[in-house]
């Protein structure tokens, strides 16, 4: 890995927007996410015979001028958090001159490898992933970098604050830059509708408090009266085991899926019609019961399963799709192992998963809101010390990853890499258009070929 250049972007110097000072408060949603680890990204786009000469002539500049411009759309991006000694809670603070981390490297990997859907070793994806540097009282919203693979293409990676943004944004600021990239037109850098982001935090009321609440959750957590200790803007540190642990991709095809949604409604053929078998449910639960199955081991070990719920358009009023910022909440529920080692598992956790997203849709997504980072937090504990097996997800198919095309094709490839610091799948859209899912999986090497050989015998 050589490292080319380490500098900062900044937002387009001929928008007057990005010569003034820009802060946003942190909303509740915002700061449910203010200590928890980020969210890294890689996408891969194939260009073979790409040169040296070539990436520097043509391919960079064309990346850096557009992210440029990109960023006085997404001004929030070119700043960083801080907590002002005035400020009640954080906020996201711009100030002209900010600018965007941008690393530029070049990998001798293999990227035909990395980009596949084989089995690779997590760690593999490391050197490709920008760090988001965190201090007591700066953190950066977001890093990038680009990589160049000689003679094979190259990788854009993202690491994102999820305090700053959720992975709706984060895929529509990258959908945005692409979008800017592939106009390659410097004289009008306007983006479509449905990719110019919403600022105004007022679209989104909070219910009473959590905001401050929240804070008073992350306070407690800490152990400490000192107000550094409170207000730093450290996140936590990573607790996962990626270093022991091997990637790959799978694929679940609209024919898989209605195997899948078959068999659950042979075994309630008439309630059947109760339950939300929507593809997500459906990927989700066959993944944990394959994934809870590959560990095998002792039925009584604890198992969380749970996955992030987009709140935009479930808000009174509901809040736009192109809301700027993170608008999630979690939701959840323990089983024992036994449940998805039964015969029955598969159906069991489709069950539960349904009911996990039809209790959305009745009570909403605000029910419980005060209590959610307590229990998450208190999860996270017992992940970290290996008491429980814990699943859940990042990334949604529905946010369209593989329309991120900067002008050199669509990306061949685009993986999660924090999947393998918290015990996550990775959803996305299948890449062929196909409207299957894509499932990245992070698993011991023994699970992993446990898990292949189980997913591979139901379809
Ligand atoms: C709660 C959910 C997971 C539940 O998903 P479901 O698919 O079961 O339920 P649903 O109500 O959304 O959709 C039910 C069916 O209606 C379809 N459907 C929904 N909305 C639609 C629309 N506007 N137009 C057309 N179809 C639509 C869905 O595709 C699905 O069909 P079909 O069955 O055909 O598919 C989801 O609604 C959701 O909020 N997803 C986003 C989660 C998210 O943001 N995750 C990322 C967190 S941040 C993160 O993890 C970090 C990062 O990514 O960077």
């Amino acid at each position: 890995m050589k490292v080319f250049e380490s500098t900062r972007v900044t937002p387009s110097p001929n928008s007057p927007i990005a010569s003034a000072d820009l802060s946003l408060p942190l909303t509740f949603f915002d700061l449910f996410w203010l200590k928890l680890p980020p969210v890294e990204r890689l996408f891969f786009y194939r260009l073979n015979d790409l040169s040296l000469p070539r990436f520097n002539s043509e391919i960079l500049p064309k990346l850096k001028q557009s992210l440029s411009l990109t960023l006085f759309h997404f001004l929030p991006l070119a700043g960083n958090l801080k907590w002002p000694s005035n400020s009640p809670k954080p906020i996201i603070s711009y100030t002209p001159g900010d600018g965007v981390p941008l690393t530029v490297a070049q990998s001798d990997a293999d990227f035909d490898l990395l980009s596949g859907n084989g089995v690779y070793e997590a760690v593999e994806l490391h050197p490709l992933t920008p760090v988001l540097i965190t201090s007591d009282d700066s953190a950066s919203t977001i890093a990038l970098q680009i990589t160049l693979f000689p003679n094979t293409g190259f990788c854009v990676g993202i690491v994102a604050h999820h305090a700053v943004l959720d992975g709706k944004t984060t895929t529509m600021f990258i959908k945005s830059w692409a979008y800017i990239c592939k106009q390659g037109n410097p004289e009008n850098s306007s983006l479509p509708p449905e990719l110019t982001p919403v600022l105004d935090r007022s679209v989104l009321r909070d219910p009473g408090g959590v905001d401050m609440l929240y804070l008073k959750t992350w306070f407690d957590s800490m152990g400490s009266d000192s107000d550094t200790d409170k207000k730093s803007l450290k996140i936590l540190p990573n607790k996962g085991e990626a270093e022991s642990l091997v990637r790959a991709t799978v694929e679940i095809t609209r024919e898989d899926l209605k195997k899948l949604r078959e068999r659950v409604l042979s075994k309630v053929p008439d309630t059947g019609k109760d339950l939300h078998l929507s593809t997500f449910v459906l990927t989700y639960a066959y993944i944990a019961t394959c994934i809870v199955r590959s560990r095998g081991g002792n039925g009584d070990r604890d198992v969380a399963f749970g996955f992030a719920i987009d709140c935009r358009p479930r808000l009174d009023p509901p809040v736009p799709g192109n809301y700027f910022g993170s608008c999630n909440t979690m939701t959840g529920e323990f089983a024992k192992a036994r449940d998805f080692l039964d015969e029955n598992g598969f159906f069991f956790g489709a069950q539960k998963v349904s009911d996990l997203v039809k209790q959305v849709k009745e009570k909403g997504v605000l029910e419980g809101i005060e209590t959610k980072l307590s229990l998450v937090l208190n999860i996270g504990v017992e992940f970290a010390t290996k008491s429980l097996q814990l699943i859940t997800v990042a990334g949604s198919p529905g946010f369209g990853v593989y329309c991120s095309d900067f002008g050199w094709g669509k990306p061949v490839k685009v993986v999660v890499v924090s999947i393998d610091k918290n015990g996550a799948v990775s959803l996305a859209e299948s890449r062929d258009g196909s409207r299957g899912v894509e499932v990245g999986l992070a698993l011991k090497i023994h699970e992993m070929e446990k898990f292949s050989s189980l997913f591979l015998a139901e379809f």
